[in-house]
């Protein structure tokens, strides 16, 4: 006999948790699956272990920086220790999860969920039924065209890595690349990274990308734009050779390690969704404003693994699984999601982007106007010796509103929930000026930006 449940939950990720726990709470039995140690990417393979990394880079910068200004003696960035440092936020995650889970009530099952039918999952030898579903998948690096492709490692492997090897080859300039070129840059590897595009870090304003690019070259990283890489050949020799194209020439560039940078798809293939009837692509399960698939009302998706238009990051998959849970249990109608969102590249200097770019603002004919400017001489980065930081204001010109907001500088991430912040909360040029900020802070600098 099934055991049947009222929802389950397919992923144990920030989605499927945060559905999981809603769904409890509302007094309905819920089941959650998944098919590795639970927490799903961004505790374990994502942000997380990510941030432990770069905030260590980042001890590391300044205390160069400040050799000689109150630091002195011998200190290195070791791969080893970082590792081990790392873990020690890492390992605790999937018992700490599954047992919260547990503690709520939820029924955790372990195993590749696959549909049967649209009421149906497939777990190992186990069949369970639910009236409600919510896919919380989440995403894995894009199947890309190239001869060879099984010879990168995938950013899961990197954080795994034992040692890393002394070149190291980025295929993609995104931000898993630039994070990662960033700190292993630091750790003195020779770094490249092959971009496809014309642009690196697409999604960000390109004057403020081209200064990030600029600091990136300064750390001796190699970027080559526009070009693509058709093959990755093992070496006898050791390492690994990688065909590329840039216009009509080919080239070679060699390294020792190759990391597959170039953009993550939604987790669904093993899924079985045609046998739920569920329509899907890469970006992942087609869903409405409610977050219902298209073509199964009682089938819900959340995260990465749903084609929601959104960002693929923590805060967006996190609000449209609490929003799908107030249209699941209580049939709410959700509005459209219009929040601005922020994205932080955590490079550093770090990267923090949110509202309208130049580019976009031109693309779809948006008033704007532009305040942007170099502040290192401001006091908070002089004080540091930080010689790159820039921020980038895009005003309306007509309401004096800011829309936009690009941020490069060792406070990058805190400034820009700040601007986003004002964003939502409509706050013009003299709203932001005439605030009185704590002082000396990153935020005092504020009225000095206009
Ligand atoms: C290296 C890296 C760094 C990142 N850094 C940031 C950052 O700094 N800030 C930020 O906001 N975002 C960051 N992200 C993105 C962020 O991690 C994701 O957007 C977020 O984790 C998505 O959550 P989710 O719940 O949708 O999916 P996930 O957390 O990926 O969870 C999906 C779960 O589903 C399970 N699963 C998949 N298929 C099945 C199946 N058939 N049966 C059972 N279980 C299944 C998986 O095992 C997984 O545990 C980063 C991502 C990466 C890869
Ligand atoms: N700080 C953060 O918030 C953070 C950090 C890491 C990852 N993430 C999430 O994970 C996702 C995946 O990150 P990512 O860095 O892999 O992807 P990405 O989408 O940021 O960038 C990948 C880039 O690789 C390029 N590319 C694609 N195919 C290529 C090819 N064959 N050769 C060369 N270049 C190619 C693409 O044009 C794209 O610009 C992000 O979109 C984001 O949602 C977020």
């Amino acid at each position: 006999m099934n055991t049947t449940y009222d929802v389950i939950v397919i992923g144990s990720g920030v989605a499927g948790s945060t559905a999981a726990t809603i769904s409890q709470r509302r007094g309905l039995s819920t089941a959650i699956v998944d098919a590795r140690p639970y927490g799903g990417t961004c505790p374990q393979r994502g942000c997380d272990p990510k941030r432990v990394l770069t905030g260590v880079m980042e001890a590391y910068e300044d205390a160069k920086r400040l050799k000689g200004k109150g630091i002195s003696g011998e200190f290195n960035l070791n791969w080893e220790d970082l590792k081990a440092y790392k873990d020690s936020f890492t390992e605790p995650v999937a018992e700490s999860v599954e047992q919260s889970l547990k503690e709520k009530g939820i029924v955790t099952y372990h195993g590749t969920a696959a549909f049967l039918d649209p009421h149906t999952l497939k777990i190992g030898e186990e069949n369970i039924t639910a009236d409600k579903f919510v896919i919380a998948t989440g995403a894995r690096p894009s199947l890309l065209p190239i001869n060879g492709f099984d010879h990168m490692i995938t950013s899961d492997d990197f954080f795994e890595l034992e040692e890393i090897p002394d070149r190291v080859v980025f295929v993609g300039g995104g931000y898993i690349s630039f994070e990662f070129a960033h700190l292993c840059a630091r750790l003195g590897k020779d770094v490249v990274i092959v971009h496809r595009g014309k642009h690196v870090l697409d999604f960000v304003d390109h004057e403020i990308s081209n200064k990030l690019i600029e600091h990136t070259k300064d750390l001796g990283v190699d970027i080559h734009t526009g070009t693509e890489v058709k093959e990755i050949e093992h070496l006898t020799s050791g390492g690994y050779s990688l065909r590329v194209k840039k216009f009509d020439h080919e080239h070679e560039i060699k390294g020792d390690l190759v990391i597959h940078g170039a953009g993550r798809q939604a987790n669904l293939e093993e899924l079985n969704l045609d046998e739920a009837g569920i329509e899907a692509t890469d970006d992942g399960v087609k869903v409405n404003h409610n977050f219902q698939s298209l073509s199964q009302p009682h089938i819900y998706a959340a995260g990465d693994a749903a084609d929601s238009g959104l960002k693929a990051l923590t805060p967006p998959a996190g609000e449209e699984a609490e929003r799908l849970m107030r249209h699941l249990v209580d049939a709410e109608e959700q509005p459209l999601i219009t929040s601005a969102i922020p994205s932080v590249v955590f490079t550093y200097p770090i990267l923090g982007s949110v509202g309208i770019t130049q580019q976009e603002a031109k693309e779809k004919r948006i008033p704007y106007e532009v305040q942007s400017r170099t502040v290192h001489s401001f006091f908070t980065y002089k004080r540091m010796n930080d010689e790159g930081a820039y921020v980038k204001l895009m005003i309306n010109p007509f309401t004096d509103e800011l829309i936009g907001a690009h941020v490069l500088s060792s406070h990058g991430d805190h400034l820009i929930n700040l601007f986003t912040a004002a964003i939502e909360k409509k706050m013009t040029k003299s709203d932001l000026r005439n605030m009185l900020w704590g002082y000396p802070t990153a935020e005092s600098d504020i009225p000095s930006f206009f």
